[in-house]
């Protein structure tokens, strides 16, 4: 480990820490941050100002946050040679709370998602992404307002836990020899799997008139773990949320009916979690549950849907849904289509939280989009929002409400980033930085 990797942390500045039923936060707490590649820098010099003006201006400059760098993504690699530092893990977790940038995931080869890899070293189990309406903000559909749900996307496991073989590679054909072996009828399933079959396919195509081939093996293979501890912390967290914020449902999203022992085993945990930690009983002969009478949360319903029908039906009838429980990838999809029902995802803010240590680590949805870097251009509004949610779980209530209220009206006098501008009428555009400055203005 590189010495360039290690944080100045800086003086003045106290640590938070986690206490029985809640956080113990000083005055001037210190919060590590990575700017993030791509749009990363552009979005947080102006989010940090944001951040900073709400606090100052809420508790009169007797709170401020101690800001301390933390080094990931290609930043870290060209001061250190490393993507992630040690060092950067490290104070993600002693300091409990933390913000970030988004980084950069090449796709098919190359390093694994340092975005993901931070969430399964800390254990942030709940990916929790709410979703609402700002008035004023063009939408491609009708009634924008009718959505306003919160995502806990489980965070830790399914296909994102990364247990993947690559094609063609010496591991690949040692686990479908493993299958071959121990789960013939299983391997059988997998359409091209051994020589025979390419072998006979290629015959086929030869019918048709297209050239003879020498194809070979060459099967990628995912391993998707679900696991009911994995399912039972996330859905309880989905549900115990539900209690608090009043919801009417918490809705289990999977793809059962095709992965019964992944996805299914997941809408079946979630229900057995509603019934066994929550006293949920069935609801007209089921599967729907319901928390009754005397409990805390009763009335609230516990529903499934499968995943593209709820795809369908959030654009259709999104005031039937509230919070939502589902697996990683389904939540990935999700949170950015559900994200684009209001707005798009320049505003859709995000956290990552392990609740039972205290761990969090806020930020956007979306990613780095790289064509617009350095053009001081994109919608900072997902990093302030995430800020927000951060300074919520820190207990700055009056901080967080300011900044949902500045950013209403910075969004209603219509001098906004492109990306809104460009669907607004009657809108001015204005720059990444400009749009924080319009915040501030507003605080
Ligand atoms: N948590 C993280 O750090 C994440 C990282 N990533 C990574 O980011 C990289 C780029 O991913 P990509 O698939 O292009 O997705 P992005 O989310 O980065 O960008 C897709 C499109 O979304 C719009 N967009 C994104 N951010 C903003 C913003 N702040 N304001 C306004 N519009 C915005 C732009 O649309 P338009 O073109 O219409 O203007 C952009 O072209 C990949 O390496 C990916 O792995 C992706 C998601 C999350
Ligand atoms: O890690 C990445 O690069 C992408 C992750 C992502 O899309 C998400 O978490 O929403
Ligand atoms: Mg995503």
């Amino acid at each position: 480990m590189s010495d360039a990797s290690l944080p100045t942390p800086p003086a003045g500045g106290a640590k938070i820490t986690k206490q029985p039923g809640g956080l113990n936060v000083p005055d001037r707490p210190i919060v590590p941050f990575i700017e993030g590649d791509g749009t990363g820098p552009d979005i947080w010099r102006a989010s940090v100002r944001v951040l900073d003006a709400a606090v100052a201006k809420a508790y009169s400059g007797k709170k401020k946050i101690e800001w301390m760098e933390v080094l990931a993504g290609e930043k870290a690699f060209n001061a250190t040679g490393n993507w992630l530092p040690d060092a950067t893990v490290d104070a993600c977790r002693d300091y409990l709370v933390s913000i970030k940038g988004p980084l950069t995931t090449p796709v098919g080869g190359g390093i694994r998602s340092l975005n993901v890899a931070l969430r399964q070293m800390l254990d942030l189990y709940v990916c929790l992404r709410p979703v609402r309406w700002f008035e004023g903000v063009p939408s491609p559909v009708k009634k924008p307002g009718d959505v306003n749900m919160t995502i806990f996307r489980e965070n830790t496991e399914d296909i994102y836990a990364g247990i993947e073989f690559e094609p063609g590679s010496a591991d690949a054909q040692k686990v479908l020899d493993f299958l071959q072996k121990e789960f013939p009828k299983s391997f059988d399933k997998i359409r091209f799997g051994t020589q025979d079959k390419i072998d006979a396919w290629d015959k086929q195509l030869q019918g048709i008139g297209m050239p003879a081939r020498a194809s070979k093996v060459q099967v990628g293979v995912g391993i998707k773990p679900v696991s009911y501890q994995g399912t039972e912390r996330l859905v309880h967290s989905a549900i115990t949320y539900a209690i608090i914020t009043g919801a009417k449902s918490v809705t289990l999203v999977h793809k059962g009916n095709i992965m019964k022992f992944s996805e299914g085993a997941f809408r079946d945990f979630g229900y057995q979690v509603a019934r066994e930690s929550f006293g949920a009983v069935e609801l007209d002969g089921g599967p729907w549950h319901v928390i009754p009478e005397g409990k805390p949360g009763a009335g609230i319903v516990i529903k499934d849907a499968i995943a593209d029908a709820f795809l369908q039906q959030i654009l259709l009838r999104p005031k039937e849904y509230d919070v939502v429980a589902t697996l990683n990838l389904n939540g990935d999809y999700l949170s950015d289509a559900l994200a684009a029902q209001v707005g798009g995802i320049g505003i859709a803010p995000g956290a990552n939280i392990n609740y039972v240590t205290g761990h969090a680590v806020f930020e956007a949805t979306h990613g780095t989009a790289p064509k617009y870097a350095n053009q001081d251009k994109v919608n900072p509004g997902s990093v302030i929002l995430s800020g927000e949610m951060m300074l919520r779980y820190m207990g700055w209530t009056e901080a967080a409400d300011a900044i949902i209220a500045a950013m209403d009206k910075a969004i209603g006098s219509k001098r906004v980033t492109y990306d809104f501008a460009r669907l607004m009428d009657g809108a001015t555009e204005v720059k990444c930085s400009e749009f924080a400055d319009e915040i501030i203005k507003h605080l």
